[in-house]
């Protein structure tokens, strides 16, 4: 397997008020789809961000396609693109054309060309119209769609969604699952929500900062499922 092919971490750990949060994960994924499921407070989040570059390890090596997410050049920006569960921690522009083009006007990318790259997006989702729209006045789903968009426009090699369906209503889900599924880049997506997995080719069961399985979503969702249920039944379910 080759360092420049996907996600490598080498035995990664992030320690919070003397804790490892994250404690010497060791990855290699090369699938496309790839789920992170586990308990509030398991990890899922640190690792999808440590995997961003918004964390830096306190150990260990995170490489991207044989790129070091958390140096601060172009190509470290861009190699992954973070979608965040709550799209208010996202949204840093009043219109939706500057929001979308943010990554490239704030990389340096002239004004005229990150317009025009940007309204090219837009237009082939069918939402140029909304070129000058206040993102204040768009629905959640709208609002993830641009959130969505803003991220893409970066040409990321690898796609990190935190929960990319919550709040959002069964239509819009299906909408955004449709065009997630099409998306050519790899993807991990965080989720507490089993069926959205299922055709995922690889989850991973993390668990107090490790990874507790590994496999494809037949073999490990079935055993997560049994633990999540015995787990809500044990008095025990507010202490993780
Ligand atoms: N900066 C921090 N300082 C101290 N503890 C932290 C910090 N960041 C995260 N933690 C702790 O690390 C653990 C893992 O948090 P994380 O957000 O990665 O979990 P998660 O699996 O994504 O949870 P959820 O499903 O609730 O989003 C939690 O116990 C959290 O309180």
């Amino acid at each position: 397997m080759s360092a420049t092919d996907g996600i490598h971490l080498t035995d990664v750990s992030v320690v919070r008020g003397g804790r490892a949060i994250l404690d010497g994960i060791s990855l290699d994924m090369t699938e496309r789809r790839v789920a992170l499921v586990g308990r509030n407070g398991s990890g899922k989040s640190t690792l999808a961000r440590v995997i961003k570059g918004l964390i830096r390890p306190d150990a260990g090596t995170v490489r991207l396609y044989g790129i070091d997410p958390a140096k601060r050049d172009f190509g470290s920006l861009s190699v992954a693109g973070f979608l965040f569960q709550n799209s208010d921690h996202q949204i840093l522009c009043p219109t939706v054309l500057e929001e979308i083009a943010f990554g490239l006007t704030e990389n340096a990318v002239p004004q005229a060309e990150a317009e025009r790259t940007t309204l090219a997006l837009m237009e082939a989702h069918g939402i140029a119209g909304w070129r000058d729209r206040a993102v204040s006045t768009l629905s959640e789903g709208q609002r993830r769609l641009v959130c969505l968009l803003a991220v893409l426009v970066m040409e990321p090699r690898v796609l990190l969604l935190d929960e990319p369906y919550t709040g959002l209503d069964i239509p819009t889900r299906i909408r955004l699952d449709a065009f997630i599924a099409q998306l050519p880049q790899q993807t991990v997506m965080i989720s507490h929500d089993p069926d959205t997995v299922e055709s995922f080719d690889r989850v991973l069961w993390i668990d107090a900062g490790r990874v507790r399985a590994d496999g494809a979503p037949a073999d490990v969702l079935p055993a997560f499922l049994a633990a999540m249920q015995a787990e809500g039944q044990a008095d025990s379910a507010w202490s993780a």
